[in-house]
C-alpha cells in the first residue's frame, strides 16, 4: 500500500484574474476551490492512475469539512486525525503569465493529535512505501518528518520525502527512495547558483551520496532530470498552455513511485512522472488519465550520462 502524509492539508481557492493590481480591488473572471496540499495531491494522481494509496493528515474545523467534501468527489481513501484548529486555506492567483501563492500556516496540532498520527504510521509494513510532502503547521517540530521516517524504516518499509533544507538532509542516511528538489531548492540546499546541467548533477549526487536512492529534478517548463550513481537522464517538457501548475511536482512524485512499485523500472517511472508533472500543469486542477496518456507520448527520456 502507498500512504501519502500531508501534515498541512489546504483548500487551495484558485482565482483566476485579468490582471493583479495590488492595493486595488480585484475581481475574478473565474474561481475553483480544491482539495489541496502534497500528499493530498499525490494520493489524487495514483488513484488516476489505478493506484490505492491511503491518504493521512490533520484536518480541522469548518475549513475541514469543506475539505473533505471536496476531497470526496476523487475516490481518495482517507484515514485522517482531526484536530481542533481549521485546515488552511491557500490562495493561488492565475494573472496574465504569472502565478501567485499565499500559502496559510495552518493549525496548531496538539501533541496528542501527532501522537494519534504517529500511531497510524506504525500500522505499516514491509512492501509499503509512505510519501510525505509538504510544509508543517505551526507547532510541529522541524524533525517531524524524521520520527516519521525512522519508524517506516524500522517496520522495514520504504519512505519518500519531498521538503528542503534541514528536514531534508536529516532524513538521507534513512535512504528515502527518491527525493525531488526542484533546481531552485536544489541550488538553495547548497547555497549556490548552477551555471549548467553538470552542476545539478553534481548537487543530487551529494544528495545520493548522502543517502537517497534516486534523486529527481524538476525544472519547471524546462524538463527534469533523473540522476543515479553513475547515470543522468534528462527528459523534456512539452509545449501546451499552461493551465495551472499548482501540483505539477507531486503530479511527477506519484508517477514516479507508482510506477516504480510496479515496474521497479526507474526510466520508465521517470517518464511518467514526467508525464503527470506535465499533464498537470497543462490542466485546471490536476491532471485526468487520459491527459496524462496524452502527454506521455510527448515525452522522450533521453541518457546525457
Ligand atoms: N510549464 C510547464 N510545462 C510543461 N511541463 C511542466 C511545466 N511545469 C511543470 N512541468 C512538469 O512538471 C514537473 C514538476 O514541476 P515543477 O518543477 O514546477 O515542480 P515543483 O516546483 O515541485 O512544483 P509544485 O510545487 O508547484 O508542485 C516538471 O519537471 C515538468 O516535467
Ligand atoms: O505550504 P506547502 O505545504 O509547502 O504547500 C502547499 C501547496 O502549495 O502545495 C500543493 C502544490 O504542490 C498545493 O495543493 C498546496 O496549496
Amino acid at each position: 500500500m502507498i500512504y501519502t502524509i500531508t501534515a498541512n492539508p489546504s483548500i487551495d481557492y484558485v482565482l483566476q484574474l485579468r490582471q493583479l493590481t495590488l492595493g486595488e480591488v480585484n475581481r475574478t473572471e473565474t474561481d475553483i476551490k480544491l482539495p489541496g496540499g502534497k500528499g493530498i495531491n499525490v494520493s489524487r494522481i495514483l488513484q488516476q492512475l489505478g493506484l490505492e494509496s491511503v491518504a493521512w493528515g490533520f484536518v480541522g474545523g469548518s475549513t475541514g469539512d469543506m475539505f473533505q467534501a471536496l476531497l470526496a468527489n476523487h475516490q481518495v481513501k482517507t484515514d485522517f486525525v482531526s484536530v481542533a484548529g481549521d485546515t488552511r486555506i491557500n490562495v493561488k492567483v492565475k494573472a496574465t503569465d504569472e502565478e501567485t501563492e499565499i500559502n496559510g500556516q495552518g493549525p496548531a496540532i496538539s501533541a496528542t493529535e501527532k501522537k494519534a498520527l504517529l500511531n497510524k504510521v506504525q500500522q505499516v509494513t514491509k512492501g509499503d512505501v509512505v510519501i510525505m510532502s509538504g510544509s508543517l503547521p505551526p507547532q510541529l517540530d522541524n524533525n517531524f518528518y524524521l520520527e516519521i521516517a525512522k519508524i517506516v524504516i524500522a517496520q522495514g518499509a520504504e519512505f519518500v520525502i519531498d521538503t528542503t533544507g534541514q528536514a531534508l538532509l536529516d532524513t538521507l542516511p534513512l535512504h528515502p527512495l527518491v527525493i525531488k528538489p526542484n533546481h531552485h531548492e536544489l541550488a538553495e540546499l547548497f547555497q549556490t547558483n548552477f551555471q549548467d546541467t553538470q552542476d545539478i548533477i553534481n548537487a543530487a549526487r551529494k544528495l545520493l551520496d548522502q543517502g537517497a536512492q534516486h534523486a529527481l529534478v524538476s525544472m519547471a517548463g524546462a524538463g527534469a532530470l533523473l540522476v543515479t550513481k553513475n547515470h543522468a537522464y534528462q527528459c523534456n517538457a512539452p509545449k501546451d498552455i499552461v493551465k495551472n501548475s499548482v501540483g505539477a511536482g507531486d503530479s511527477m512524485i506519484a508517477g514516479f513511485v507508482g510506477t516504480l512499485m510496479q515496474t521497479q523500472d526507474p526510466i520508465e517511472s521517470f517518464h511518467q512522472g514526467a508525464a503527470c508533472g506535465s499533464a498537470t500543469a497543462f490542466s485546471e486542477d490536476l491532471a485526468t488519465s487520459a491527459k496524462i496518456k496524452e502527454v506521455y507520448q510527448k515525452i522522450t527520456v533521453t541518457k546525457i550520462q
